[in-house]
């Protein structure tokens, strides 16, 4: 027989609260996030330095020899997989990371002039 007296009571230390579950699902996923971020930090860094080989080659490179047409060809193919964001968010993202690998090319070259 049950003597609720003694019966143990559900405490805050055995179930978690709601709160307390959905702060810990938080930093689970923030740690995927930062994760990925690393990823798609190097995956930006080893892209800016492969743009600045194509600038160094192109007849005109850097800002001056910007290219929208290629430009919206890699949009569309990115967008084939990224199908939440689409074209027309991924096309603001790619001016940005374009737009920063010309400046960091743009700015290593001038500095070894
Ligand atoms: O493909 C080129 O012609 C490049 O210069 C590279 C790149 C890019 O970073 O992807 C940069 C600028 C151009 O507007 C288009 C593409």
């Amino acid at each position: 027989m049950h003597d609720r007296h003694t019966e143990t009571a559900p405490s805050s230390e055995t179930v978690p609260s709601v709160e307390a579950q959905a702060e810990e699902q938080i930093l689970l996923l923030r740690g995927r996030i930062d994760q990925m971020d690393a990823e798609l930090a190097e995956l930006l860094e080893r892209r800016a330095l492969i743009a600045a080989q194509v600038q160094r080659l192109k007849p005109v490179g850097y800002f001056a020899g910007r290219d929208l047409g290629r430009e919206r060809e890699l949009v569309e193919r990115m967008a084939e997989h990224a199908p939440r964001l689409g074209a027309d968010r991924l096309a603001e993202i790619m001016d940005s990371v374009i737009s920063a690998g010309l400046a960091a090319a743009q700015e290593e070259a001038a500095s070894a002039s």
